[in-house]
């Protein structure tokens, strides 16, 4: 193993930064990697929309390290990086049309028809979860290829190599060069589409279906391995999905759920075992550990709750004061969340919508308590489901910007019908990152322990009637018009 760079510091100073290119924002943090210490942070934002020219990341990157005091000092750096995206390159490593992101839907009829071409929907269905532990849906990478592969011959024709978010960043900080040095890791690659969690190997005859030809994947790497290291010498961790990230982030362990309200609504768990639900509801996710990690993920979490304070006109702190003065329940008010169509369930189509309105219901506390409620209700949905795929929920964390408001974190248990633990707010996904570059800089068989502040644990009656309320509703929506 090479030799801990120290520039002559004490060992133990060494830091490293965790980098979270998310969906909304790149985050950066500076940890001491002896003991996770946080020394220094920044934040820059991403573009709108669901494709993005990776250049935008790439810029966001600049500045959030900026932000953070830069590089320099640092001796290892890992990217997570949201999940899914497909960035298409050329022979010479340029990117050939802007990424499809997790959140983009105009796959889902394409992915429809490549599922179903493996014997019938059905028995397609349960091919691809033994071939890759997951039914792809419209969010993953495959879809879009499917999608390319049906909407634009061109882009198809130029693509030589295909990777994701956290696998370009990493190959740029590696001042990147050849296609064939791109690289990934298990967790990223199991939310392609055309990699087995089940026997690490890629299905690149899935890969090649879907588009039409072979491409260059990038390598899979294990969990402590070196992506490389940057120009100025710093080593570069292999990077993960975001989820993945978290879990690594907040050190949760075999037994533990995560719920976290972000861009995304995802619902996961650390497991010893791999998953192959062929309803397609649990995605059958790799860790970023060496293990598994079963994943439910909603398309409306977060923007749920910005978009109803800025409905009702107030800030989040608003909201939250208005949810939490209204019942449990809302006064018979359901809140059915799917604002950008929903992928769990699969509805790619749907809108959203506000049911039970009466003279009495009618009021902002109530539409704030029932948009709170919707989202979470999709999600305990979520966390049955994983429960149904055998896995384990002992300890159940919320994180993610949602988990920064009062009212959900109060509201919560009432809906998952157990307590929740909320860590202290923070970049989770980013301190996952950090975890795994000081992992790859020791070179050790396990990663580093670092200290985790203590959590604060909520805890509330149980309001069955507001799961039973949602349900009666949920599937009662309009389709888009466009
Ligand atoms: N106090 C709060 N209450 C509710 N939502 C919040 C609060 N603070 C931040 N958010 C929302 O959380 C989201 C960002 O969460 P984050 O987990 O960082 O998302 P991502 O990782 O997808 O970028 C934003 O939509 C933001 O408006
Ligand atoms: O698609 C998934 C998981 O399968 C999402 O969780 C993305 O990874 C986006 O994450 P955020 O930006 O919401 O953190």
């Amino acid at each position: 193993m090479a030799p801990i760079r120290t520039h002559g510091i004490d060992k133990s100073l060494a830091l490293v930064a965790g980098i979270d290119s998310s969906t909304q924002a790149c985050k950066v943090v500076i940890r001491d990697a002896r003991t996770g210490r946080l020394v220094r942070d920044g934040c820059a934002s991403h573009p709108a929309g669901t494709e993005v020219d990776p250049s935008a990341w790439w810029a966001a990157l600049e500045r959030a390290l900026q932000a953070a005091g830069g590089l320099d000092d640092v001796e290892a750096i890992a990217v997570a990086a949201q999940q899914h995206g497909c960035i298409c390159l050329d022979e010479e490593g340029r990117v050939v049309r802007p990424a499809l992101l997790w959140n983009d839907t105009r796959g889902a009829a394409a992915v429809a028809r490549l599922v179903a071409e493996s014997g019938g929907a059905d028995a397609g269905r349960q091919a691809w979860a033994t071939a890759v532990g997951s039914v792809p849906l419209a969010a993953f990478t495959v879809a879009k290829l499917r999608w390319l592969a049906e909407q634009e011959p061109d882009t198809v024709r130029q693509t030589a190599a295909v990777c994701l978010p956290h696998d370009w960043l990493t190959w740029r900080l590696a001042g990147a060069g050849g296609i064939e040095r791109l690289t990934t890791d298990r967790s990223d690659a199991s939310g392609t589409g055309y990699w087995s969690p089940a026997t690490g190997r890629y299905r690149s005859d899935l890969l090649a279906h879907a588009l039409g030809h072979a491409v260059v994947l990038p390598k899979v790497l294990a969990p402590a391995e070196r992506a490389g290291s940057t120009p100025a010498g710093a080593v570069l961790g292999a990077g993960c999905g975001d989820n993945a990230a978290a879990a690594l982030g907040i050190g949760a362990r075999p037994g533990d759920v995560i719920v976290s309200i972000g861009t995304s609504g995802t619902v996961f768990a650390v497991a010893d075992e791999p998953t192959a639900d062929p309803s397609g509801t649990v995605a059958g996710f790799a860790d970023a550990a060496g293990g598994f990690l079963p994943l439910v993920c909603t398309l409306n979490a977060a923007r749920v709750l910005d978009v109803t304070a800025r409905l009702l006109n107030v800030d989040h702190a608003g909201l939250s004061r208005l949810a939490l003065s209204a019942p449990p329940g809302a006064g018979g008010l359901a809140f059915v969340p799917y604002l950008e169509g929903e992928r769990t369930p699969d509805r790619p189509d749907a809108t959203g919508a506000i049911h039970g309105l009466t003279l009495d219901s009618a009021t902002p506390a109530s539409v704030a308590r029932a948009a709170i409620e919707g989202v979470l209700c999709g999600l305990a949905d979520g966390l049955d489901a994983l429960m149904r795929q055998g896995v384990r929920a002992e300890r159940v964390f919320l994180i993610g910007g949602g988990a920064r408001s009062t009212a959900v974190r109060q509201i919560a248990p009432t809906i998952f019908g157990r307590p929740v633990l909320v860590p202290p707010a923070g970049e989770h996904v980013a301190d996952g990152a950090a975890r795994q570059a000081a992992w790859a800089l020791a070179g050790t068989a396990a990663p580093p322990s670092w200290e985790h502040a203590g959590v604060e644990q909520f805890e509330a009656a149980v309001a069955p009637h507001v799961r039973a309320r949602y349900a009666q509703v949920q599937a009662l929506t309009a389709p888009r018009l466009d």
